[in-house]
């Protein structure tokens, strides 16, 4: 079954053509990859509930092509940790495009950690660490340069529980609905929001954010 998703010539024109509307040209590896990951997502989530998206094409547009959204926004950023990842997003994704970068996916539910750790083995994802437990809990072996989340927590949860994981000069990369201006407006004081983007994602209605936050001094 993964194998059946993962060579679907329709899914596969689907996932090409809405990247190159995001401006990105996928190698064939990449392609390749992601549908595997699709494939693996259809399959697992059949026993394990991973998300409530069931639909093969409403996974490309919603999880795969809005994860693809924001593989420009990286900036120079080369040790990232994607929080709430869930099974895999957008951090799988990210990791996919990104092999020179090294991703940790990091979520409090087993049955999605391992998840990753099937997709992982099965995608040779090398830059790619997993790990289970609650963010405010964890102690990383080092800082990292950026903070990655989508449907996670509110702004203000993800800067208490996350700010501790940040390097100097690190930022937070949050994907957001509509603009978030309650959750800005009650966030700490050192806290800047340093830019926002809205995005468009070819099949998902409603808006797209993509808002930087850095720590202020
Ligand atoms: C709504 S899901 C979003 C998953 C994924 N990022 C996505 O966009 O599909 C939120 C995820 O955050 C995880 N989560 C919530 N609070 C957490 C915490 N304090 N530490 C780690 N993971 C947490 C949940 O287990 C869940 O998988």
């Amino acid at each position: 079954m993964p194998e059946a998703v993962a060579g679907d010539a329709r899914l596969t024109g689907k996932l090409q053509q809405g990247a190159e509307r995001l401006g990105l040209t996928l190698t064939s590896e990449q392609l390749r990859n992601l549908m595997l990951y699709l494939g693996l997502l259809a399959k697992w989530n059949r026993a394990y509930n991973l998300t409530a998206i069931r639909n093969t094409d409403e996974m490309v547009n919603l999880h795969l092509l809005d994860s693809l959204a924001i593989s420009q926004h990286l900036g120079t950023a080369q040790h990232i940790i994607d929080v709430g990842t869930g099974p895999g997003l957008p951090g799988v994704v990210l990791a996919i495009m990104h092999p020179e970068r090294k991703f940790t996916l990091l979520d409090s539910n087993g049955k999605k950690t391992r998840f990753l750790f099937q997709a992982k083995t099965a995608l040779k994802l090398d830059n790619v660490t997993i790990v289970n437990g609650r963010v405010e809990a964890y102690e990383p072996p080092q800082p990292f340069d950026m903070i990655t989340s989508r449907a996670f927590a509110s702004l203000q949860d993800m800067v208490q529980w996350c700010r501790h994981l940040l390097a100097d000069g690190g930022c937070f990369l949050a994907m957001k609905g509509q603009f978030p201006q309650d959750e800005l407006d009650a966030l700490p004081a050192d806290i800047q929001l340093q830019s926002s983007l809205e995005l468009e994602v070819p099949g998902v209605e409603g808006q797209r954010h993509l808002l930087r936050l850095v720590i202020g001094s």
